[in-house]
């Protein structure tokens, strides 16, 4: 539950997720607040998109677009907080009455274009306009919904969207704009006249070929209305009409001609009156009012910033007073377009037409008292409460142990949801009880090597089992299973627990999959969910290097193998030293460095460069050192040069003998695969 509001009961559920009527705590202003699917959730192209098209959407103001109060996220639930509209889907009018009316079918299309205009001006495509994300109120004004939120794809490399209002575009890969949310609107329009959507509602498949190539439909609409759906259905979004509001003015050309002056007004009616017969399914059709409180009094005070004088009789306190709004919603429609916002019911934040935002300055306090001598002539101020949530709409990532901090929320409580002593969730503001389901919210949170964190919320004291199952392989399809592990949480609150599984570690060069399902006992809202980690275990390292072998030191020249086990480069580096034994000269050394690659067996003749032998009648040790990177230990040889004896004599052999001469143990303690 987003923090700060009470879960009054569920509204409905779809594609995208579920949506429940709540008050917001500190006012009792009821509002709708949809919580997204996992699946959506999951998504992070579509949460990213979502995130961004909310910081916009808690600006948009129009009577035609579903106000989004707040935006809210944790580890478990992303949740748009959502004006309360006191209506019914369009989709339960086509489902109760099969079709409406032309002129109201025009109502609905024009409504939904002006509510896209105001959508696409801010820069947002709605992305999946269809009759159940238009609200119809009772005075027969429609809004849209759910803007910016698309059903998930049903299959893989399918779009994002509700197949049967798709335009052909989308189908190409094309992203949801301006041309195919006026496709979407059509689709509506055609849907309202005829019963069906215009290509039907068959396996996406067949919906992307009739989409992108069939004929329009145009025969099943009345002769009157067929050049706008031919328009609106245009294949190529270049034939469309090249925004919403210049489709509205086609529409606004054609309606009269076809309809006459006062279609507009007749089509209200005409949309009023199915919706108002399905008063009951209202949200608010089943709280009742407070006894001794008037209907006005009663949301006014809700409402915190309304005031009563301002509201009069045009505020309708939802279908509990059935009576009260279908006469209104049908007296409203026969009134002029500009005044048909009666029939809403009043959200924190939502002011009737005329009624200006309260300065800051007025000073105004949750104890409804605003200091005198302010607003003079105007008419005494009504109580007050605390500001609705949108004022400080906002979007906020939170983490666990931030939520109740709510850095982006300034002016939103800092506590959670007010508790009774004994920790159950107060009653809501209409006296209904908590939610039903114990476990409200469930997610698994982490994944790692030594098992996975999981995170849960308890809405009861009672006992809630959890059983959290492991499977791991590197075909996400085969995974291997190991037993479930449980364990058992009590107390109602926010729970974070790590439970622990040794996950195999990838081998270099090789990916895994590792699956962590979890379910409760009571069974949480929503159902088991299950999450898969991919892990990589990184590039394998240079193969080793399998020998190295000096297979020849004559004191000049190295003859060296070097035998790998892949083609990736070796360094070879080869330290040589010499020392004239018995006579005046030193030690003196080198190093040269071989670089070998692309092969597996290398044999190498390297020059070892020495400096030139002084003196006579001694000798010199030469020793050549190989070590190679990646490694492979060390090789040595050694050879002595005789220097030739002082004075006349013969020409010392000036290629040097290869010493000990028959390759034995050299003895002066230095080894082969030894260090001397
Ligand atoms: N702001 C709102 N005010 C009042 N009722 C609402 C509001 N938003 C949605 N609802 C109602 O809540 C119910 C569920 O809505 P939801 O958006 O989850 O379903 P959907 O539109 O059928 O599916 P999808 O998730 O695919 O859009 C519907 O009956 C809808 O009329």
């Amino acid at each position: 539950m987003v923090p700060g509001y009470h879960e009054v009961r569920e509204l409905g559920a779809g594609g995208s997720g579920r949506v429940v009527l709540a008050t917001y705590a500190p006012t009792g202003a009821y509002v709708a607040i949809k919580y997204l699917d996992a699946a959506l959730r999951d998504d992070p192209r579509a949460m990213a998109r979502l995130r961004e098209d909310a910081r916009v959407m808690v600006e948009l103001r129009d009577p035609h677009v579903v106000r989004l109060h707040e935006y809210y996220e944790d580890v478990l639930d992303a949740a748009l907080v959502m004006e309360l509209v006191d209506g019914v889907a369009l989709r339960k009018v086509l489902s109760a009455h099969g079709t409406t009316s032309p002129e109201a079918a025009l109502v609905v299309l024009k409504d939904s274009l002006a509510g896209l205009a105001a959508a696409h001006a801010a820069g947002i495509a709605h992305h999946d306009c269809k009759p159940e994300n238009v609200l119809v109120q009772a005075d027969g004004t429609a809004k849209l919904t759910d803007l910016g939120i698309a059903a998930p794809a049903g299959e893989a490399g399918m779009p994002a969207g509700t197949p049967a209002y798709l335009a052909p575009e989308r189908w190409a890969g094309a992203p949801a704009g301006p041309a195919s949310d006026v496709y979407a609107a059509t689709c509506v329009f055609f849907e309202c006249l005829t019963g069906r959507a215009p290509y039907g509602t068959d396996h996406p498949a067949v919906l992307m070929r009739r989409h992108r190539t069939a004929p329009i439909p145009l025969e099943a609409v009345p002769g009157s209305v067929r050049e706008l759906v031919a328009r609106g259905l245009a294949k190529d979004p270049a034939d469309r009409p090249p925004t919403a509001p210049a489709f509205v003015a086609e529409l606004e050309a054609a309606a009269p001609a076809a309809y006459g002056p006062g279609w507009e007004q007749r089509g209200r009616r005409h949309l009023a009156e199915p919706a108002t017969l399905l008063a009951l399914t209202f949200p608010l059709a089943g709280s009742s009012p407070r006894p001794g409180v008037p209907v006005a009094r009663r949301v006014a005070g809700r409402m915190g910033t309304i005031r009563r004088p301002r509201l009069g009789p045009r505020v309708v306190a939802g279908a509990a007073v059935i009576a009260v709004a279908v006469t209104v919603g049908l007296v409203a429609a026969d009134r002029a377009p500009d005044r048909l916002s009666t029939g809403t019911i009043f959200t924190p934040e939502q002011r009737p037409p005329g009624a200006e935002d309260p300065p800051a300055s007025t000073g105004r306090t949750s104890t409804g008292k605003a200091p005198s001598g302010k607003n003079p002539g105007s008419p005494p101020p009504e109580p007050v409460a605390t500001p609705g949530p949108s004022r400080s709409a906002s979007i906020g990532r939170a983490t666990p142990s931030s939520r109740s901090a709510h850095p982006s929320r300034p002016d939103r409580p800092t506590s959670a949801p007010s508790r009774t002593p004994s920790g159950t969730p107060a009653p809501t503001a209409t006296g209904t009880p908590p939610p039903a389901h114990a476990v409200s919210g469930l997610a698994i949170t982490g994944i790692d090597a030594g098992g996975a964190t999981i995170a849960l919320r308890a809405s009861t004291a009672a006992e809630v089992v959890l059983s959290v199952g492991f499977a791991e392989g590197p075909d996400p399809a085969r995974l291997a299973e190991a037993p479930p592990y449980s364990l058992t949480l009590t107390g109602a609150g926010s729970h974070s627990r790590s439970v622990p599984h040794a996950f195999t570690a990838p081998a270099c060069g090789q990916t895994l999959y590792r699956r962590v399902t979890v379910s409760t006992s009571p069974q949480a809202a929503g159902g088991p969910r299950s999450r898969t980690a991919r892990v990589s275990g990184g590039p394998c390292p240079p193969p080793p290097v399998e020998s190295v072998d000096i297979v020849s030191f004559d004191g000049a020249t190295v003859r060296l193998r070097v035998r790998t086990g892949g083609t990736s480069a070796v360094t070879v580096r080869l330290e040589s030293t010499q020392k004239v034994v018995g006579g005046e000269g030193g030690s003196t050394s080198g190093v040269q460095v071989l670089e070998l690659s692309g092969r597996t067996d290398y044999t190498r003749e390297v020059a070892v460069e020495f400096a030139a032998p002084p003196g006579c009648g001694v000798y010199v040790h030469r020793v050549v050192t190989v070590t190679t990177v990646p490694g492979s230990g060390t090789r040595s040889r050694d050879a002595r040069l005789d220097l030739p004896p002082c004075g006349p004599g013969p020409d010392p052999d000036p290629s040097g003998t290869e010493w000990p001469p028959d390759g034995g143990p050299v003895p002066d303690g230095s080894a082969e695969d030894g260090t001397l």
